[in-house]
This record gives C-alpha cells, sequence and structure tokens, in this order.
C-alpha cells in the first residue's frame, strides 16, 4: 500500500516514522509520503489560507494549493482511483471496519486541513480524481487533521500483511469480532491484594474460552451497550446467548 499526506505541519506525522509503522516503512510493507502543502504555493509568501466569503471568523484553506498538491501525489496506473481520506468533525465515523475496508486499497491520500477547513470546492474537483471519503475519529473538534491521520494511519497500517508479527493478536482485540477485548493478566498471579481469575490458572482452555467470551460480552454490555444492538445474530453462539 502507497499513503501520501498532504499538511501545513509535515512534522507532525514524525511518529509515523516510529515503531510498528516505521519499521513496516523500513521492510517495504507500506509505502508513506508525507508533503508540505506550502510546497505546492507559488507566491513568496507561500500563502495556504485566505478570509471566508461570506464573512465569520478564521481563515480558509485556499483550493489551488490543494488541486496542486493531489494531483501531484495522485498516483498513476493503479486499478482503481485512489481514496482521499479528509479527515473533519462533519465526516463518517472511523471504526474498525472501515479500517479493515481501507487497508484493502492499492493508495491512501490523506489531506489535513487546518484553520476552518478546506474551500469546499477542492472537495467537488477531487471526485474526478479520487474516491472521496470525509472521515471523523470521533464527536470532538481537534484544530486540525494531523492527529486524527496519525490515529486512522496506525490501525490501518497494522492490518497490513506482515506488519503485526503474530496476526493472530488481530483476531482477538476490541471490534475485531464486533465486541471490546476480554481482560488479560500476567504475573506474579497474586499482587497487592489482587488475583488473577483463578480459571486462568486453572489450564483448562474450554473454561478460558468461555469466560473469556463472557468477559466480553459483560464488558460491552457495561461499557458500550451501543455496540449490542449492531452485533450480526450469526456471531452469536448458543454459549453467547447464555452469557447475555
Ligand atoms: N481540519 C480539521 C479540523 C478539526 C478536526 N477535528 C477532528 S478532524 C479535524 C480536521
Amino acid at each position: 500500500m502507497r499513503i501520501d499526506v498532504v499538511s501545513i505541519f509535515p512534522e507532525y506525522l514524525a511518529p509515523l516514522e516510529l515503531s510498528l509503522i516505521g519499521k513496516a516503512r523500513q521492510d517495504g510493507l507500506l509505502e508513506l509520503n508525507v508533503h508540505d502543502l506550502r510546497s505546492f504555493t507559488t507566491d513568496r509568501h507561500r500563502t495556504v489560507d485566505d478570509t471566508p466569503y461570506g464573512g465569520g471568523a478564521g481563515m480558509v484553506m485556499k483550493p489551488e494549493p490543494w488541486a496542486q498538491a493531489l494531483e501531484s501525489v495522485a498516483g498513476a496506473g493503479m486499478d482503481s482511483k485512489p481514496v482521499l481520506i479528509v479527515p473533519s468533525p462533519a465526516g463518517e465515523k472511523f471504526n474498525q471496519a472501515l479500517a479493515y475496508e481501507l487497508a484493502e486499497e492499492q493508495q491512501l491520500v490523506f489531506a489535513c486541513g487546518r484553520y476552518e477547513g478546506i474551500d469546499e470546492r477542492v472537495i467537488d474537483w477531487a471526485q474526478d480524481h479520487f474516491t472521496v471519503r470525509p472521515v471523523s475519529l470521533g464527536d470532538y473538534v481537534l484544530n486540525g487533521g494531523e492527529v486524527a491521520v496519525l490515529a486512522m494511519v496506525e490501525a490501518i497500517g497494522r492490518l497490513l500483511p506482515g506488519v503485526v508479527g503474530n496476526p493472530e493478536s488481530l483476531v482477538e482485540e476490541s471490534h475485531s469480532d464486533g465486541l471490546l477485548e476480554y481482560p488479560v493478566y500476567t504475573k506474579p498471579s497474586a499482587w497487592r491484594d489482587h488475583d488473577v481469575p483463578p480459571v486462568l490458572l486453572s489450564g483448562n482452555h474450554g473454561k478460558i474460552a468461555q469466560w473469556r467470551r463472557h468477559e466480553q460480552f459483560r464488558r460491552t454490555a457495561e461499557r458500550r451497550p451501543d455496540l449490542m444492538e449492531g452485533l450480526d445474530a450469526g456471531v452469536l453462539s448458543r454459549a453467547d446467548r447464555q452469557a447475555l
């Protein structure tokens, strides 16, 4: 997969040189390029914003630098149009299902807006060159798209083949099957008056699997009842229903 990120603060994306994503880039499992939007300006002051038509507070990002930047990163010769992800509080909600969907794409381009946002005509213009997806991390507002891109690139990148050492660890984590993950424990078994649940020390793998499944349901019902409604009936085994 190829990922391109366009931002006026390219240094904000430096954490993507570290850890799992950084190693995936070094190992050639992921190509990730960060571009400074100001490189695509033509005036002496490298201007990327201006006052909003219709008045109002703040500034709006000018369309032309964005069009120049997006044209330059749109990979040629792909089977399908690249996906242009625009982090925005007004976007579709990012979740694990969308992370899996985007991990299948050949190229993702992230446009990090700042100020009051990007001139809407860029989104309209981009429809001919990209599959455009405004995406929100959640119902809160940041100062720009960069932090959202860090989160999405990590969530997507770790799903790519070979990035996570043991793919098994992707199977039993939160949201992989629509449920929250079960609690985990390690040595010592007794710690500051808190003991590991005895079933986990029993060696009875059937009982352990049953306990873990029950804990997933208990936690999900307690912390995220909204996820319970969306559970696919096929996911629920008879034992699951008994655990509810
Ligand atoms: N451009 C911009 C501004 C705020 C914000 N909050 C979440 S994503 C995002 C993107």
